[in-house]
């Protein structure tokens, strides 16, 4: 069932979410708010709330009280610094689903390693995502934040390319998955994989970019400055959270390389590598010992307050996860 409501609310309560809902939503602060996204969940809070909601599916019943709220909510929210900051600014929607662009200058309340790998466990096993599902999710919030960041058109260099790299595990999923949207947003991304796992879901997601004739370069140029010369932006998605000790082969020089390029570097997650001072635009400065600098794509946050971001372009996108108290 597709469902569409607007409205004003002044509530402190508690509300549930019980089921699975596609489209926008009012969200609580002070300001216009409306937030999309795929969410699955139940919330409680105190807000002061003028927006629209639409919905496939369950939706929320505002109501008088105080509780607790759990939202596990897969979509895209955007806010402006206003609204963070409970001013009375109005809600910006992106394209694509997902991602939040926040104030800095905020209390910030980073996971850990430890606590990202445990959010994604949840996921799969209490929430029963599939791994495909937060990928498509994670690599289209990606490709959406580029696209916003950087339009096409905007671009230096025309056509509007773009350097995906790709490593391993699922963050070089996600990358793959957001080169074949950047190609539907009207880029002309362009891969490195030099190390493919033999998985299904990786062979399907490098043949779906083969079908969309995405080239798949077979080394990366040695020379930061033919990078600089050749694309506008560079995708990192070499590493996530799984990252351990030392960068190992053939990783340890395409970082290497990495270093030197000065087009901005738009990090899946986490900067790979990420114990080094990149001069990328997007990223903070050394924030927390486990991410010692926040990239632009951030796909797991700890939600209990949606002001949490940092840098010149913070986007947090997937899973927007709020814990049960
Ligand atoms: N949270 C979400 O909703 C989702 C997140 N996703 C993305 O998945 C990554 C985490 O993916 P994972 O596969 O667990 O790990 P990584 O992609 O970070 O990397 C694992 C591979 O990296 C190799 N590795 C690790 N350390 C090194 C190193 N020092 N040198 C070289 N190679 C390294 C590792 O190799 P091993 O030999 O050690 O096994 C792995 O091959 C998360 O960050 C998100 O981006 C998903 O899309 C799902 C949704």
């Amino acid at each position: 069932m597709l469902r569409a409501r607007a409205g004003l609310g002044l509530g402190l309560g508690a509300r549930a979410v019980p089921g699975l809902g596609l489209g926008a939503r009012a969200v609580p602060g002070l300001g216009l708010g409306a937030r999309a996204g795929l969410g699955l969940g139940a919330r409680a809070g105190l807000g002061l709330g003028l927006g629209a909601r639409a919905g496939l599916g369950a939706r929320a019943v505002p109501g008088l009280g105080l509780g607790a709220r759990a939202v596990l909510g897969l979509g895209a929210l955007l806010c402006s610094r206003s609204v963070v900051q409970g001013g009375s600014g109005a809600w910006r929607w992106g394209p694509g689903l997902r991602a939040m662009q926040c104030a800095a200058q905020r209390p910030l309340r980073y996971l850990g390693q430890e606590e990202a790998q445990a959010i994604d466990q949840e996921l799969f096993e209490e929430y029963k995502f599939s791994v495909d599902q937060l990928m498509e999710l994670a690599g289209l919030s990606c490709a959406s934040a580029v696209a916003k960041t950087y339009p096409p058109n905007s671009l230096l260099r025309q056509p509007a390319t773009i350097l995906v790299l790709c490593g391993p595990g699922n963050n070089g999923g996600d990358g793959l998955v957001c080169a074949r949207h950047l190609k539907l947003f009207g880029y002309e991304p362009v891969i490195f994989y030099p190390k493919r796992p033999s998985k299904a879901l990786f062979q399907s997601l490098t043949i779906q970019c083969e079908k969309m004739d995405i080239p798949f370069l077979t080394q990366l140029p040695a020379e930061a400055s033919v990078i600089d010369e050749l694309y506008n932006l560079v995708v990192d998605a070499i590493f996530g959270f799984s990252f351990r000790g030392e960068v190992r082969e053939p990783f340890a020089s395409v970082i290497s390389t990495l270093e030197k390029v000065t087009v901005p570097i738009a990090s899946v997650d986490i900067p790979s590598g990420q114990h080094r001072p990149w001069h990328s635009p997007f990223f903070a400065p050394p924030l927390h010992p486990l991410l010692p600098s926040f990239p632009m794509l951030a796909l797991t946050v700890q939600a209990d307050s949606p002001a949490q971001c940092w840098g010149e372009h913070p986007f947090v996108g997937d899973a927007i996860v709020q814990m049960r108290p």
